[in-house]
């Protein structure tokens, strides 16, 4: 390698170390994230250089086919889990670099998380307002002022609609109660970020949409950035964005926005796929696209002067 390469490599590193890092502006940040699993000299590849980007005080869904890697996103960025390669971070915590402790705190104060068993998620021996205030206890601040703490937990099962049965244990509630308990419960320590790993997974659609209504009360009124896993469809459809995840990597995603028609005054919400472009360019089209165009191997691209076309190679050899 000659000097002025060299010099040359300089200058690029310092241009780049100059521009705003990629997702500088979001609350959570994940950058070509890599997680490989290896078992009995097996190597699944569940995250293949995944990107994605969530601002604060978003309510998003992420949805994707069973093993393309949901389940692996959300234990990373819940700290319970460390991903091979890449970088993430959420609200200033870099989930690669967190020592034990560092770790410890982030489960408690920076993230909740609501998994889809509903036993998963409360003690089984505590009543729902117990349940609220055990993690303000165990984070261990304000020791003493027991009353406070009991009075947020009310506060807490009121705002989602559960303050009904604070003292009753969770074997006395239904599937849904139980689940806007636990939605308190991970509120318990004003979370930046909330996450739920199918949260209505195990209930009928009456009461998934009465716990959904619960996230949504949480992330307008507390502003609490939201990240929902689910094959729900009804959950997938109420939230603004959708994104898709498949074969390790974010895929598409799906943006809605209310429309008001300007003659009527009627609102009506407008659904627009979008496909993701990483940093290399590269770009996934959905897979239900390109087989209703028979689009395999190869594409015949037209650059365009607002647009770029992608036809079927047709006249390919
Ligand atoms: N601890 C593990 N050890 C080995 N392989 C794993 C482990 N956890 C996940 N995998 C594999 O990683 C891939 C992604 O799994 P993951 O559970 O993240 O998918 P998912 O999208 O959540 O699926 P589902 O919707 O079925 O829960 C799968 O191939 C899975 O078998």
């Amino acid at each position: 390698m000659t000097d002025t390469t060299l010099e040359e490599l300089e200058r690029r590193v310092a241009a780049r170390r100059e521009r705003p890092s990629y997702g500088h502006d979001a609350l959570i940040t994940c950058d070509r994230l890599v997680r490989v699993f290896s078992t009995d000299g097996v190597e699944v590849q569940a995250l293949q250089g995944l990107d994605l980007l969530v601002k604060e005080g978003e309510l998003m869904a992420l949805v994707g086919a069973s093993g393309s890697g949901k389940s692996t996103l959300m234990n990373i960025l819940a700290g319970l889990d460390v991903p091979t390669a890449g970088a993430a971070r959420v609200a200033g915590s870099d989930l690669l670099a967190m020592d034990g402790k560092a770790r410890l705190r982030y489960r408690r104060e920076v993230v909740g998380f609501v998994w889809q068993q509903t036993a998963r998620n409360l003690l089984p021996y505590l009543t729902a307002e117990q349940n609220v205030a055990l993690p303000m206890q165990l984070r261990g601040r304000g020791a003493g002022r027991g009353r406070r703490k009991a009075e947020r937990a009310r506060e807490l099962l009121s705002m989602l609609g559960a303050a009904d049965y604070a003292d009753r244990r969770p074997e006395q509630l239904s599937g849904g109660q139980q689940q806007r308990v636990a939605i308190a419960v991970a509120l318990a320590n004003s979370p930046s970020v909330l996450l739920a790993d199918e949260p209505t997974g195990e209930l009928d659609s009456a009461t998934g949409e009465q716990v959904f209504a619960a996230f949504r009360r949480a992330n307008e009124e507390l502003g609490t950035t939201i990240v929902i896993v689910t094959h729900d469809q009804a959950v997938a459809d109420e939230v603004r964005r959708t994104v898709a995840i498949r074969d390790g990597r974010t895929s598409s995603e799906v943006l809605r926005r209310t429309q008001v028609d300007a003659d009527t005054g009627q609102e009506s919400v407008v659904a627009r796929e979008y496909a993701m472009l990483d940093r290399a360019g590269r770009l996934q089209l959905p897979a239900d696209h390109l087989s209703s165009l028979g689009m395999r191997d190869r594409v015949l691209l037209e650059l365009e002067s607002d647009h770029i076309g992608v036809w079927p190679d047709e006249h390919g050899v």
